[in-house]
């Protein structure tokens, strides 16, 4: 327990603060550095009592600031170069899963389950069980016990060395098997981390490990929803992959098949396909076993057979819930259908487009004289989904923690297109300072950049009446937004930026020289390290969550101005950024990233409004 009494003698008035800390680890040397911190630089707040959510506020905010931010008129002006989610658009299936025993020399199995199942899928062929033989690379034996060990413990942030790991001693449960040494602990916090104990602790086997088979026929979205569902579970921490089938077929059999070779009448045609379905089910068996948690299996899988066949090569290593996507909109369709042949490496040597157009059409109605509805097992039919209102899920058989997670994010999700505003609030008075946290005011540079900023979404917004402004409930981000005028504010506590603990209000160099084994632990593994009486990135993440499900349920332009380490989050969960990166990735004050939502996935456009005056700023 730590006491202080603080006096303070302002003029003839003198202030007393009685300070009581329960903590072992701030030192009254801490709290004077933290309490000085905080005199020379507290301000009372310009916002306190401002409410959450302010709709059309009138227009108070452009006669008193005005737009004496001078913005150019055309704003293409400010792009500036995007890092790395690029322009272009890369073909979703490109980024999927490459097959092992395609691309590994020398390395078979006879795996006797498998040939007996395409047997019967397929009637059995010669080359079929030649293929078979080249299949699969090897399991590892020591996975399993690796990946009991990755599930056991969910490490709650490395922070300070106060917090002793358990021991064997301190854990009851016989069979957990403590792997101190290995970093193999999941990447996962809160909700995923709790969920993931607890499968551990009672969920068999199957339901640990998960495969979401997609279903449907071509040009259905099953391709761009994989993506989406690996995006956002990888997000969450869980190790996620996405095979897709149709990628296998390309490396295989190369990437000039007419529609001819998917004719349900072509018996090389769908042993060639189904010979690939295996594969890459094979491949993702493998994955699981050497640790992967969620499968995500890319096909249209379009009749029971096919369906039972990956069925059988899963029974007893994960459980399937199949998602088959639907859509009647024949402009939708037609749309999906151009898109394709835009992008799909099946017609990368087509010339004539229009003749690409009517071979995949062609395609397509093989494939719908085949197709069987999923009605088997658990499934999640996405029904009319595209533009956000009117369609429907229907669901059967579904239950458990991550299959009811992904039902709640693909019910919130759709294609209507939409830009989101990503920008830092402006520079603040503790960024001129280096020091982190606190709930300081905006410097004359951060002022400019909220009027630059005001006069920007002017622009970029006006034919959006129905956009709205996110902010943090911390002054520099509501102080940002004031200057915008005729969009509803709407104050996130979640957006708040990085909880520093008992590092709040310092700068880094303090927290070297006070907290040397902080700084370090930190350095060491900023994305799980877990301030004092503070968060971890993995923390941040978790309480995202709910805006990153509002973001996919919007379908007008959103303005989210927020902080440094909540902006790479949220970026990362946009740009699918690995985990690991989160903690590092730039975001520069006074700029603005455009994630464009739409049917051809997530594009990035930025804007530079000026620069941050002081050079430290923005640490
Ligand atoms: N739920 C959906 N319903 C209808 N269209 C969708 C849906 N989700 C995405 N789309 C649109 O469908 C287009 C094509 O999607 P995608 O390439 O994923 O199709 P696919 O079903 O995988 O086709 P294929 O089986 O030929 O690979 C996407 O560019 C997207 O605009
Ligand atoms: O994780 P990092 O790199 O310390 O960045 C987060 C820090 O950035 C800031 O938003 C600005 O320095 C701090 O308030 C916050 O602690």
């Amino acid at each position: 327990m730590g006491n202080a009494l603080f006096k303070l003698n302002e003029g003839k008035e003198v202030l007393e603060c009685k300070v009581q800390v329960e903590t072992e680890m701030l030192s009254p040397i801490d709290l004077a550095a933290s309490w000085r911190a905080h005199q020379e630089y507290f301000q009372p707040s310009r916002v306190r009592g401002t409410h959450d959510v302010t709709i059309n506020p009138g227009l108070e905010g452009r006669a008193k600031n005005g737009f004496a931010s001078g913005l150019e008129l055309d704003l293409d002006k400010y792009v500036v170069p995007t890092p790395n989610m690029g322009s272009g658009v890369v073909y979703a299936a490109s980024l999927t899963e490459n097959p092992r025993s395609l691309l590994q020399t020398g390395s078979s199995s006879n795996n006797d389950t498998t040939k007996d199942i395409l047997h019967n899928s397929t009637k059995g062929d010669s080359s079929l069980n030649h293929y078979v033989n080249t299949m699969k690379s090897t399991i590892g034996g020591h996975a399993s016990s690796l990946e009991e060990q990755r599930a056991m413990f969910v490490d709650r942030g490395v922070g300070s060395p106060n917090f002793a790991r358990p021991t064997m001693e301190t854990f009851s449960m016989s069979n957990f098997k403590l792997d101190s040494e290995s970093k193999g602990m999941p990447a996962a916090e809160g909700a995923v981390a709790a969920a993931a104990v607890a499968d551990q602790m009672y969920g068999p086997k199957e339901d640990r490990k998960l495969a979401i088979v997609l279903v449907g026929l071509p040009a259905r979205g099953k391709t761009f929803t994989a993506a989406k569902l690996t995006r956002y579970l990888r997000w969450l921490g869980h190790e996620t992959k996405h095979f897709n089938v149709g990628k296998y077929r390309r490396l295989k059999h190369g990437t000039n098949q007419t529609a001819d070779f998917f004719r349900g009448d072509n018996r090389e045609g769908v042993e060639a396909r189904n010979e690939v379905a295996a594969l890459a089910m094979e491949d993702m068996l493998s994955w699981m076993q050497e640790g992967g948690q969620v499968g995500i299996f890319d096909a249209t899988n379009s009749t029971r057979i096919r369906r039972n066949m990956l069925m059988k090569m899963a029974e007893g290593k994960c459980k399937i819930i199949f998602l088959e996507t639907l859509c009647n909109d024949q402009d939708v369709l037609e749309r999906n259908i151009r898109l394709k042949v835009q992008q799909s490496p099946d017609y990368a040597e087509q010339t004539d487009f229009e003749a690409g157009v009517q071979d995949f059409k062609e395609r397509l109605t093989y494939y719908e004289k085949v197709y069987e509805p999923v009605e088997e097992g658990s499934y999640i039919k996405m029904i009319d989904m595209v533009s956000g209102k009117g369609g429907q899920l229907k669901i059967n058989d579904i239950s458990g923690y991550l299959p009811g997670r992904i039902v709640f994010f693909l019910v919130n999700c759709h294609l209507t297109p939409r830009p989101i505003l990503l920008t830092r609030h402006g520079e603040s008075m503790d960024n001129v300072r280096g020091r982190i946290g606190g709930d300081s005011s905006l410097s004359e540079a951060g002022e400019l950049y909220s009027r630059k900023l005001a006069s920007f979404v002017e622009k970029r917004l006006k034919s959006e009446r129905t956009a709205s402004i996110w902010t943090s409930t911390l002054q520099r981000t509501i102080l940002t937004a004031h200057p915008i005028i005729g969009f509803p504010k709407i104050q996130w506590r979640a957006l708040d930026e990085i909880n520093a603990g008992v590092c709040d209000g310092m700068t880094y160099d303090e927290i070297k020289k006070s907290k040397p084994e902080e700084y370090e632990s930190r350095r060491k593994d900023k994305l799980r390290y877990r301030y004092p009486r503070g968060e971890s990135y993995l923390d941040v993440i978790q309480r995202l969550e709910p805006v990153i499900i509002e973001l996919e349920r919007q379908r007008a332009p959103v303005v989210v101005i927020a902080h440094q380490a909540v902006l790479r989050a949220l970026y990362a969960y946009f740009a699918d950024k690995p985990l690991e990166e989160v903690p590092n990735i730039e975001i520069p004050l006074h700029t603005i990233i455009e994630i464009q939502m739409g049917v051809a996935g997530v594009q990035e456009k930025r804007y530079k409004l000026m620069d941050a005056i002081h050079p430290t700023a923005g640490l």
